[in-house]
């Protein structure tokens, strides 16, 4: 188990520059997720620590290692595609064995670690089964078995989950958390999904555009978003994000006048509140009110959509809400729980009036 650190590092395409000067510590035995939309740099990013791809610029290490120049076999990384990449012609026990086979340990002393790695994803008895004969899941369990079926410096995952249905995906979430919790190895996880990353990381790294918004614990990227792209990507529903003003402790919108004592100075802003800390109630006298536009109903709550002025704001409601389309209603958001971005920079603005600095 090792350490991996980034830094600086660079990759372009010809003229086209998919990550700039990326800066990222992975502790030993630390579950790092990378999390962003589809291209921001998430699998280049991956790819150059497993030496797929060749960085522009900067320096690799992993552990006290400069691999830069290292072969991906050299580097004592082990990978999971989406893929998969099993290979068809073999059974699970010999893709399982594989990457034993390849550094020459005997038939011997490889059926037994195959029969352990299976054995940690419940793949015991389908050890002569060819990928085919697989569904999915079975399939995903196997890339992971030949994963772990050898303990490398570092695990690199790239969405492994994302060909599952959506039970499995859950199932095979814990899986890999608990696997990744007893084995103690340092893991890379490339996903789109903020579910996967929350659930799944020590830290997430929020990349946009070839940059990372912000590095933090889940709580964190949660709790205090750096930034609007990041307001707006974690969360489901996402953060209800409103333009408005702020001056003499008020911030104001149409439908909103929402007094603030913590919003110091006064500017363009905008205001995040999470459905899941607003409360929906009387219109009479509340500082957000207007018309309710929908009522959806998830199962364990009621998303209910408001539109203030030309915003819609959703609240998550209790499940045994009432409230119909059309009808008032007020929304009284948490004190504690505003957050506020300044319209220009996209920044956040801590509630001392200083500007925060993402990545930071
Ligand atoms: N070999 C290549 N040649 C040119 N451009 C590339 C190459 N590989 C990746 N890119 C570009 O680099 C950017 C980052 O790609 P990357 O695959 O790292 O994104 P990603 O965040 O993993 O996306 P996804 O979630 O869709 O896999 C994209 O704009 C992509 O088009």
């Amino acid at each position: 188990m090792a350490s991996v650190t980034l830094k600086n590092v660079a990759k372009r395409f010809g003229h086209f520059t998919a990550l700039e000067e990326l800066n990222l510590s992975i502790g030993d035995g630390e579950f790092l997720v990378l999390l962003g939309p589809s291209g921001c740099g998430k699998t280049t990013t991956m790819r150059m620590v497993a030496g797929l791809e060749h960085p522009s610029g900067g320096e690799i290490r992993i552990g006290e290692r400069l691999v830069n120049d290292m072969q991906p076999k050299d580097r004592d990384v082990a990978m999971v595609f989406q893929n998969y990449g099993l290979y068809p012609h073999m059974s699970v026990e010999q893709n399982i064995g594989y990457p034993l086979k390849v550094r020459g340990i005997g038939k011997v002393d490889r059926a037994a670690k195959v029969r352990i790695a299976a054995e940690k994803v419940e793949l015991g008895p389908l050890l002569a089964r060819k990928p085919r004969q697989l569904s999915g899941g079975q399939r995903q369990r196997v890339a992971l078995a030949r994963v772990i079926v050898r303990t490398p410096q570092v695990f690199l995952m790239d969405e492994p989950l994302s060909n599952l249905d959506a039970k499995l995906r859950v199932t095979m979430r814990a899986e890999i958390k608990h696997l990744q919790h007893e084995l103690g190895v340092t893991t890379i996880y490339v996903t789109h999904d903020q579910i996967e990353a929350m659930t799944l990381a020590d830290r997430v790294a929020v990349m946009n555009q070839g940059r990372i918004q912000q590095l933090g614990t889940p709580e964190e990227i949660y709790d205090r978003p750096a930034n609007l792209f990041v307001a707006g990507f974690i969360g489901s529903p996402p953060m209800n994000l409103i333009d408005g003003n702020v001056s003499e402790g008020r911030f104001r919108a149409p439908g909103v006048s929402l007094s603030a004592p913590d919003f110091r100075g006064s500017g363009v802003r905008v205001l995040g509140i999470r459905p899941e800390d607003i409360e929906v109630v009387d219109p009479q006298g509340a500082e957000i009110a207007g018309s309710i536009y929908a009522v959806e109903l998830t199962g364990e709550s009621n998303l209910v959509t408001v539109m203030i002025g030309t915003n819609r704001v959703i609240a998550r409601a209790p499940r045994s809400w009432r409230g119909k389309i059309g009808e008032k209603a007020g929304l009284r958001p948490e004190s504690t729980r505003l957050h506020l971005f300044d319209r220009e920079t996209g920044m956040r603005i801590e509630p001392d009036g200083v500007r925060r600095v993402a990545g930071k």
